[in-house]
Parts: structure tokens; C-alpha cells; sequence
């Protein structure tokens, strides 16, 4: 079966990665949900990105913190697409995870999005984006979510907008 994988560090990224999640459900879309780490349970993270791998999973997407090397563990175990989400946390805030998860060396890619919610949940889109290149229905679904998600700016707007013509 075809799926996404959702991979975080702690389960103190939970409440950050569940806008991942809440996408994921949206769509409807098969999804597993899986607490790990590559600093503190290096086999367990490298036995199960091999096991999903050959069980369906289309699209790693992987939260972590501070030194927020996860995305970049799992990018090497997988020639799957990896997504990493920054944590907001740590001294700096998830700056710190942000370039810890961007900064990957050529020819091993994490597509790295923005820190905390916005970039969960961005990283839900961009993986239903990626399994649309070859699902037609789930294309049509992405397109309909932008025209309501354009009705919303329309609708948000009237109810506050001034206009002088
Ligand atoms: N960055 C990593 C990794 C990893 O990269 O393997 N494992 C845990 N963590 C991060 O440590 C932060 C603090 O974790 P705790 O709250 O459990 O102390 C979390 O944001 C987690 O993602």
C-alpha cells in the first residue's frame, strides 16, 4: 500500500507535527505516525525507514528539534523524497533546527520547509503534491482545496475590508 510516513524526534513535537497529521486526514490519505530518533534510538529509526520503505511509503516527513539531524539520517537510508519540519525550540528558537536540517551535502536532499506549524503543515501538502504526480483524483482534490482556500481570503475580507470605490 502506497502511504506517508511521519517521523518525529520527541514526543514533545507532537503538537507541532499533528498539523501534519490533520492534512494528512483531510485528504484521506494512508499515513503512519512514528516517534524516533536518530540520536537516541539510531537502530530503531534505521530498521523502520528500511521496513516502510518496502512496505509502500511514498514520502518521509520528518520532524525534529534543536540538533535536528533526523531528516537528514533518514534522507541517507531512503531514496525516497524526504521532508524535514524545524522544531521551534532550543536556545535559538528552531534557527538552530532550521540549518541543521537544511544544510544537507549535495546529492543527499531534505526538502527543508519552515519552522513549527506552518511548515508541518506545508510539508502534508507537499507530499499529497508529490503522490498527485501520478494520482489524478488526488490532483483534482489539491486543486479544489486552492479555490477554497482563495473563497476563504474573499470571504475573511468582506467581513472586515474598507473601500474607498
Ligand atoms: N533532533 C532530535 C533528534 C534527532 O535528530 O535524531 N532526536 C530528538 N531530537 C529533538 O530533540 C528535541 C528535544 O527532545 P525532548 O523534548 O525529548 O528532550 C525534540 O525537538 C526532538 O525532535
Amino acid at each position: 500500500m502506497r502511504f506517508i510516513s511521519v517521523l518525529m524526534g520527541s514526543k514533545s513535537d507532537y503538537e507541532i507535527m499533528k498539523e501534519a497529521v490533520k492534512v494528512l486526514e483531510k485528504f484521506q490519505i494512508p499515513y503512519e505516525l512514528i516517534i524516533t530518533s536518530a540520536h537516541r534510538t539510531p537502530e530503531r529509526t534505521h530498521d523502520y525507514v528500511k521496513n516502510a520503505e518496502k512496505r509502500g511509503a511514498q514520502v518521509f516527513i520528518c520532524g525534529a528539534g534543536m540538533a535536528a539531524h533526523l531528516a537528514g539520517v533518514v534522507a541517507s537510508l531512503t531514496t525516497r523524497p524526504v521532508i524535514g519540519v524545524p522544531m521551534p525550540s532550543g536556545m535559538m528558537d528552531g534557527l538552530d533546527a532550521l540549518l541543521s536540517t537544511v544544510q544537507m551535502p549535495g546529492g543527499m536532499p531534505v526538502a527543508t520547509l519552515a519552522v513549527g506549524k506552518a511548515g508541518a503543515k506545508n510539508a502534508a501538502y507537499l507530499a499529497l503534491q508529490i503522490l498527485a504526480n501520478s494520482d489524478d483524483e488526488l490532483k483534482a482534490k489539491l486543486e479544489e482545496d486552492r479555490i477554497a482556500q482563495a473563497k476563504k481570503v474573499e470571504l475573511d475580507s468582506k467581513e472586515v475590508e474598507v473601500r474607498l470605490d
